[in-house]
C-alpha cells in the first residue's frame, strides 16, 4: 500500500512490477513544424484483468475535507463531483459491461476545472478549479481510461508556492500593500495576472492539434491526445492582441471562427484561423447597441452563412475585474436596461446584415442555427436555439461549490429551457425568443448540450444535452430532445451527476441520431464510469466503471482514429 502525506491509496498503487510488464510506444509527431517524441503507454488486456485500477503516476492532491449536508450523510451520498481529483493522473484499461460499437474507434477528450483546492486553501466556485483533462480511448471495443492535470502557468505556480498566484474566475490574489495594489492592476491590464488555466472545453482543430481552452486567450493550451501531456502555449501568431475570447469557438475540418469581446469600445471582433495556422484574421466587427460593456460571450452560433453574435445583457464589468474577492455576479453585472440583441454577420462580407432587440435571456450554450428560407430560397429568419435560463442570473451563484456540496433535498435548480430566438431577416427591428418545447419534457433543467457535428449551422431535429429530475441542485439526467416531435426522452442514474453527453455519429451513418453519446458519470457512491447510450433509442449500450470517482467535467471533443 502507498502511502502519502494526507492520504493513502490502496487499490490504485504504483506497482512497478506491473509497470514493467507493459511495454512502450515511441510515436514521433510533427504537430508545430518540430518534432516531438510522444511515449504511450500500451496496457495489455491480461495486465489489466489483474489490475484494472494500474496506476501510471500516483501524486495525492491532498483533497479537503469536505462535510456533506445532513441529507447527503443521511442518504450516504458522495460529494466526488464536487471533491477535487483524488490523484495527478491515471490510466489504465476499463472492464466494459455490455458492447461497444466496433465502428467507435477514437478518443473522446473531456476538460474540467478538477481541482479546486491550494494546500489548505479552498476555491469557492465551480469554475475557478484547476482544469483536469479525462481520455476515454475506443479501439475495437476496449477502452482506455485516463486523466491528467494540465500544466498550466496558473497551476504550476500555485503548487510551487502554495497559494493562488493568478486572477481565476471567481476569485483573485490579494496584493499585500498599495505598491502590490498598482502592479497588480498594471498586471491586469496586460494580461499578465491573468490565469491561463484552460479548464472549460477542448477542441481538435482542422490540422489535427489539439487544444484545451478557457476565456483568457492566453489560456489555450495545446496537449496530446494520446498521453495528456500538455506541450504548450497555443500562441497567436497575429497582432489582433485582446485578453479574452469565447471559450467556445466554433471548429469544423475547415475552420475556426471565435469572437473578440472589446472592452474599451464596447463590440465584439468576429475572427477565424484556417487549419495549419496560428493567425486569425477578421471576418467584420459588431458593435454593441447596449451598454456599458459587451454582454459575455461564453458560446455563440453560427448557420451556413452567418455568425450569430448575441449580445446578452449580463455583461463584463470592468469595476468586477479589478475585484479580488468575488462579487455576486463574478467579473459581469446584469444590465436589464440596456436590454438584449442578436447580431447576424455575413461571413462572406463581414456585414452586419441582421440586429434585432430580442427578449432579456441568459444562457452559457447556444445548442444550434439555422436559416429558414421562402419557396424562392431567400433567408427570411434565423433560428438560434440555447439552453435558456429564464433570463436569471441567479445559476451563475447556484455553481458555487458550497452550493453544490449542500444539496438538502429541495428543489433548487432554477428553472431553465431550449430556447429558440427567430431573427427576422427582413429589417424587423424585433426578434422572438421562446422554449422551443415544454420544458416540463427535460424537467425544466437543461444544459451542457451536443448536436450531431454534421448538422451544425444546419436545420437540425435532436440536441442531447442535462436536464433534471427534480429535487435536484444541478442536472442530474441526460436527454435526448427532438425539436420536431417537441418531446425529450430522459435517462437517470438516481443521486448521479453525468456530464455533457457528447454525440458521435456513425461513420456512414444517413440518420441525424444514428450514432453514440458518451457521458462520464459521478454516483451517489462516490464512483465513476463512463456510459454510452444509443443516440436513436437512448438505451444504454455500454458502462465501463472507473477505479474511482471523477470531479465533474465540463466540455469535450472527438478525436477520431487516424
Ligand atoms: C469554466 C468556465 O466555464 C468559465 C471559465 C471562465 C474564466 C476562467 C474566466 C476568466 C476571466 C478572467 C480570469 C478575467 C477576465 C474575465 C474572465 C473572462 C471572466
Ligand atoms: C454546468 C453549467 C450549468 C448548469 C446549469 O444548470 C454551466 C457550465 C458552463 C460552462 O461551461
Ligand atoms: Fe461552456
Amino acid at each position: 500500500m502507498a502511502s502519502f502525506a494526507f492520504f493513502s491509496i490502496k487499490p490504485y498503487s504504483y506497482n512497478s512490477k506491473n509497470i514493467d510488464r507493459s511495454y512502450q510506444l515511441k510515436k514521433e509527431s510533427s504537430l508545430f513544424g518540430k518534432t516531438i517524441s510522444i511515449e504511450k503507454k500500451i496496457f495489455s488486456r491480461e495486465l489489466c484483468d489483474e489490475n484494472p485500477g494500474l496506476s501510471i503516476s500516483n501524486v495525492a492532491t491532498k483533497p479537503p475535507v469536505i462535510v456533506p449536508s445532513k441529507q447527503d450523510a443521511e442518504n450516504n451520498r458522495k460529494l466526488v463531483a464536487w471533491t477535487s481529483v483524488r490523484q495527478e493522473r491515471w490510466q489504465g484499461e476499463l472492464h466494459v459491461q455490455g458492447k461497444i460499437p466496433l465502428w467507435l474507434n477514437g478518443t473522446y477528450l473531456r476538460n474540467g476545472p478538477g481541482l479546486w483546492h491550494i494546500g489548505e486553501y479552498n476555491f469557492r466556485h465551480l469554475f475557478d478549479g484547476y482544469a483536469t483533462l479525462v481520455r476515454l480511448h475506443f479501439e475495437n471495443g476496449r477502452l482506455v481510461m485516463g486523466h491528467r492535470q494540465i500544466e498550466s502557468e496558473a497551476y504550476k505556480a500555485s503548487k510551487k508556492h502554495n497559494k493562488l498566484c493568478y486572477r481565476e474566475f471567481s476569485e483573485a490574489p490579494k496584493p499585500d500593500n498599495f505598491l502590490a495594489y498598482i502592479g497588480d492592476l498594471a498586471n491586469l491590464f496586460s494580461g499578465a495576472s491573468l490565469t491561463d488555466n484552460a479548464n472549460t472545453g477542448v477542441v481538435r482543430l482542422g490540422d489535427g492539434r489539439v487544444v484545451c481552452l478557457t476565456e483568457t486567450i492566453k489560456g489555450s493550451t495545446v496537449v496530446d491526445p494520446n498521453t495528456l501531456d500538455t506541450l504548450g502555449r497555443f500562441q497567436f501568431s497575429d497582432n489582433l492582441g485582446g485578453l479574452v475570447h469565447s471559450a467556445h469557438p466554433i471548429v469544423t475540418d475547415s475552420d475556426f471562427l471565435t469572437l473578440l469581446p472589446d472592452l474599451i469600445n464596447p463590440g465584439y471582433l468576429v475572427v477565424r484561423m484556417d487549419p495549419g495556422t496560428n493567425e486569425r484574421k477578421v471576418m467584420g466587427r459588431v458593435k454593441c447597441r447596449g451598454g456599458p460593456s459587451p454582454g459575455w460571450v461564453h458560446s455563440f452560433p453560427v448557420t451556413e452563412h452567418y455568425v450569430v453574435v448575441p449580445e446578452m445583457p449580463l455583461r463584463y464589468c470592468a469595476q468586477n475585474l479589478l475585484k479580488a474577492e468575488p462579487t455576486p455576479l463574478y467579473k459581469f453585472q446584469w444590465h436589464p436596461e440596456s436590454k438584449a440583441y442578436m447580431h447576424v454577420m455575413c461571413k462572406a462580407s463581414g456585414k452586419i446584415v441582421a440586429s434585432v432587440e430580442v427578449p432579456l435571456f441568459v444562457t452559457f450554450h447556444f445548442i444550434n442555427a439555422y436559416e429558414e428560407k421562402d419557396e424562392d430560397g431567400r433567408v427570411t429568419a434565423i433560428i438560434a436555439d440555447c439552453c435558456e435560463h429564464n433570463a436569471d442570473t441567479t445559476i451563475l451563484q447556484k455553481l458555487t461549490l458550497q452550493n453544490l456540496r449542500s444539496y438538502s433535498g429541495q428543489d433548487v435548480l432554477p428553472d431553465a429551457r431550449v430556447g429558440r430566438f427567430r431573427i427576422p431577416m427582413d429589417g424587423s427591428p424585433y426578434g422572438s425568443l421562446e422554449a422551443a418545447l415544454n420544458p416540463n419534457e427535460h424537467g425544466k433543467g437543461l444544459d451542457m448540450c451536443s448536436i450531431n457535428p454534421a448538422f451544425l449551422g444546419k436545420k437540425y431535429r435532436y440536441a442531447y444535452a442535462c436536464g433534471a429530475q427534480r429535487p435536484c441542485n444541478f442536472p442530474n439526467t441526460l436527454t435526448k430532445i427532438d425539436l420536431t416531435e417537441k418531446k425529450a426522452k430522459n435517462w437517470l442514474d438516481e443521486g448521479s451527476i453525468p456530464s455533457e453527453p457528447f454525440f458521435v455519429p456513425r461513420p456512414g451513418a444517413t440518420e441525424e441520431d444514428d450514432g453514440v453519446v458518451i457521458s462520464m458519470i459521478t454516483d451517489k457512491n462516490g464512483e465513476g464510469y463512463a456510459v454510452l447510450l444509443d443516440g436513436t433509442t437512448f438505451e444504454e449500450i455500454a458502462r465501463a466503471k472507473f477505479p474511482y470517482g471523477l470531479p465533474y467535467g465540463l466540455h469535450g471533443c472527438w478525436v477520431p482514429k487516424t
